[in-house]
C-alpha cells in the first residue's frame, strides 16, 4: 500500500488536527504542501486542481487507501475507526461526548470565525484582520475555559489525550499568530 497523502500546510490549524492525529496514531504519511496564503496572488486552496480534491477549497485532505477524505474532524473520526490501536476517544460514553463537544465547539464554533476568507472579507482593503481574529478567538475561548472546567485532567478530556487534543493546541497557536498573547 502506497503512505497516506495529506494536503497540509504549516500555518493551517485544520491540517494541523490531523497531522497530530496521524503521528498519535504512528501511522506513516505524505506531504503535499497547499500554501493557503501567499502575497498578491490566491492561494494554492484556490487551484482548479485543489478544487478537484476538495471542492470546498479547504485543506486538510487525506488520501488514503484509494480514497480522498475531507474535513478534519471526519478524517480523524475515520482513522479512529480504521486505526483503533491508539485511542483518541475515551471508553466511557460520557467522556467521549465530552471530547467530540470540545472538538466541535473549536472546530465549528471558534475557528472559522477566524478563517483567512473571513478575515479578509471582514475588511474594505481584503487584507488579513487580526483585531477580528483575536475577538472571536478571545470570545471562544473564554467560553471553551468554562466548559473545560468540567472535563479537564492532564489533557482535555480526563488524563488520556483525545482529539479534542488535536484540535485545542493548533488553535491556542491560531491565537498566538493573532497576537493575543
Ligand atoms: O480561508 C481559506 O482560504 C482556507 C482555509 C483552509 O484551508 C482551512 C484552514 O486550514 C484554516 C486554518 O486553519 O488556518
Amino acid at each position: 500500500m502506497s503512505k497516506p497523502l495529506l494536503y497540509s500546510c504549516w500555518m493551517s490549524s485544520c491540517a494541523w488536527r490531523v497531522r497530530i492525529a496521524l503521528h498519535l496514531k504512528q501511522i506513516d504519511f505524505n506531504v503535499k504542501t497547499i500554501s493557503i496564503l501567499k502575497t498578491g496572488e490566491p492561494g494554492d486552496q484556490y487551484s482548479e486542481e485543489f478544487e478537484k480534491i476538495n471542492p470546498m477549497k479547504y485543506i486538510p485532505a487525506l488520501e488514503i487507501h484509494g480514497h480522498t477524505l475531507i474535513e478534519s474532524l471526519s478524517i480523524i473520526n475515520y482513522l479512529e475507526e480504521a486505526y483503533p490501536k491508539r485511542r483518541l476517544l475515551p471508553k466511557d460514553i460520557f467522556q467521549r461526548t465530552k471530547a467530540r463537544a470540545i472538538s466541535d465547539v473549536i472546530c465549528s464554533g471558534i475557528q472559522p470565525l477566524q478563517n483567512l476568507k473571513v478575515q479578509k472579507f471582514s475588511r474594505p482593503d481584503g487584507n488579513l484582520n487580526f483585531e477580528w481574529a483575536s475577538f472571536w478567538i478571545s470570545q471562544g475561548f473564554s467560553s471553551l475555559e468554562n466548559i473545560l472546567k468540567e472535563s479537564t485532567g492532564d489533557y482535555c478530556v480526563g488524563n488520556e489525550i483525545t482529539m479534542a487534543d488535536c484540535c485545542l493546541v493548533p488553535q491556542v497557536a491560531n491565537a498566538r499568530r493573532s497576537s493575543m498573547f
